[in-house]
């Protein structure tokens, strides 16, 4: 066993497992325990926090020459285990073979599932077979049987997973889906993300960083992280929910262009980025929206949303509020809606801050995973010079948000629609099919917008550019407890021991 510090503690909700430790004879004749006549050990297995919100698997093993001792140790330990009602004991698991790097089935594999085995946690594993796989099986699955359902893969595919379990909810409740007004019923069964995507938008932001072992460990010990998700719809049809990004313009853009490039694998995401930068089109409509009155913070805050984030218990507590009062009443709401046209670049509208590996702070760094509210940016036609300046801020700690043609506000619905109507747009589309190639030799730095854009909701394209959208305050849950405050002391934080405790 390495040195450990004094005065560190593991809290046992940080324990793994317990293990009686078999000694070979090599162990046995080395060290002082050499002189013990024949000694007892049991292995305690806890995390160990690291950098960068990073968790690992740490060990101790502790020896003891009296065996009823030993054995008196593990079974307390056992029973405080036992005690923690929140961690899950049957998981069900979906794994994408194709998503990001194709890394899916491999990581699980060597990283995961042991973790799982260690912590006596029983899975039935389901490797997809299609898209939709994991989703459909869902609807039907007798889902009582698991604590938490876990999927290995990216965005999509946690999406996937969440309109499986929310689709379900609201079947088995009668709740008809399609009705923009429809009070939806919570989920309460957890989602657990292992990332092995592409982007790893919900991982990042939920937890701090894009790592299997680290969203493992947080599944293992039972974490509970609730989140906000934003139903879609046209006419009222439903069309899909969201808890990342719903992006019409820039996003929308990158993602269509991106789908055809899927073979890239990640850089697909750079190579369209880049060429939709250079394209720069914008678009014209209409935005209304809803503010979030109930919700106490502002998207210009200083501080972000973190563990244990007041502003996300509050909303909490008028859920709870709300139910008591009304219970499953379906909603009308008169509060005002403001109005606003014009040209974009982008809108965004994001329920999360949107972190990232490539943006660690995210689209919106003030947004809450929980306060049931979405931040809507709204770029406005700009120079390409000023859209640069407005997309590298995503990148250092200069505010996003601080230029004449950037607006965001906090929302607890809004609507689009486009200046050229859906229908109409088929037409314009055909057109802009036969002609495009000339249009854009004619005119080499056009921006013209002949068509409208797509709207990016977590990563896949919607049909139509109208929609309307409402936020439902932590509609559904995941093993998470959202970003830690960085540990002041990560060195001491990186060499915790739960030999004190004991
Ligand atoms: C100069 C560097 C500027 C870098 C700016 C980086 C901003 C990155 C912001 C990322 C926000 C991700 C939001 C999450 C969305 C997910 O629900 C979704 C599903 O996974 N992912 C994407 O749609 C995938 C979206 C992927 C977006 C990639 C954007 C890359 C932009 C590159 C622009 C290059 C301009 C260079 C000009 C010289
Ligand atoms: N077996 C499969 N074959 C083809 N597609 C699948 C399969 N299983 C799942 N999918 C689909 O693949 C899509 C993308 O998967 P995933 O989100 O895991 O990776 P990604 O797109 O690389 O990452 P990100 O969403 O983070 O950008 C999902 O929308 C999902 O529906
Ligand atoms: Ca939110």
């Amino acid at each position: 066993m390495s040195p450990v510090p004094e005065n560190c503690f593991v809290p046992t909700s940080e324990i793994i497992a317990v293990e009686e430790t078999e000694l070979n004879k090599k162990q046995c004749n080395t060290g002082k325990w050499q002189k013990m006549a024949k000694p007892h050990a049991f292995t305690v297995y806890y995390v160990k926090k690291a950098r960068n919100h990073r968790w690992r698997c740490s060990d101790v093993t502790f020896w003891c020459v009296d065996e009823h001792l030993c054995n008196q140790w593990i079974q307390a330990l056992k029973e405080l285990l036992e005690m923690q009602k929140s961690r899950p004991k049957q998981l069900l698991v979906y794994i994408n073979p194709y998503g990001g790097k194709r890394q899916g089935k491999r990581i699980y594999e060597q990283k995961v599932a042991p973790l799982f085995s260690l912590a006596s946690i029983s899975t039935d594993v389901v490797i997809t077979e299609h898209a939709n796989h994991a989703k459909d099986n869902l609807l039907e699955v007798n889902i009582n049987k698991y604590d938490g359902v876990v999927c290995v893969g990216g965005d999509g595919m946690f999406s996937e997973v969440m309109h499986g379990l929310i689709g379900r909810m609201q079947k088995d409740s009668g709740i008809d889906q399609n009705n923009p007004k429809a009070p939806l019923v919570q989920c309460n069964i957890r989602i657990g993300i292992i990332p092995a995507g592409s982007t790893d938008c919900i991982c990042y932001s939920t937890v701090g960083i894009s790592d299997p072992v680290t969203s493992a460990l947080h599944i293992i010990i039972g974490d509970c992280q609730p989140l906000d998700v934003s139903s879609v719809h046209h006419n009222n049809t439903f069309l899909k929910y969201s808890v990342s990004l719903l992006g019409y313009g820039f996003y929308g853009d990158i993602l269509k262009d991106s789908e055809k490039k899927r073979w890239m694998g990640p850089m697909r995401y750079d190579y369209s980025g880049f060429k939709t930068f250079l394209s720069h089109h914008y678009y014209e409509g209409t935005i209304s929206f809803q503010p979030a009155k109930h919700a106490l913070g502002s998207p210009r805050d200083k501080d972000s949303c973190r563990t244990g984030c007041y502003i996300c218990k509050k909303s909490e507590q008028q859920l709870a509020e709300q139910q008591k009062e009304c219970g499953l009443k379906y909603e009308e709401d008169e509060e005002e809606w403001k109005v606003i046209k014009g040209k974009f670049l982008a809108i965004n509208a994001v329920n999360m801050s949107c972190a990232c590996p490539r943006s660690p702070k995210g689209l919106s760094p003030a947004a809450h995973l929980a306060d049931g509210s979405a931040d809507l940016i709204l770029v406005r036609k700009c120079s390409r010079f000023d859209f640069l300046r407005y997309l590298v801020r995503h990148t250092n700690q200069d505010d996003q948000f601080d230029f004449s043609f950037v607006d965001v506000h906090r929302v607890k619905s809004f609507q689009f629609t486009s200046k050229l109507s859906d229908d109409n747009e088929s037409s314009v589309t055909d057109i802009g099919k036969k002609r495009f190639g000339q249009f854009c030799r004619d005119h080499p730095a056009c921006c013209c917008n002949i068509a409208n854009s797509t709207w990016n909701c977590d990563g896949e394209t919607l049909d139509s550019s109208a929609i309307e959208v409402r936020v439902h305050c932590q509609l559904m849950k995941l093993f998470a407890r959202g970003i830690e405050e960085n540990c002041k002391d990560e060195a001491a934080c990186s060499q915790s021991s739960v030999e004190q405790l004991l």
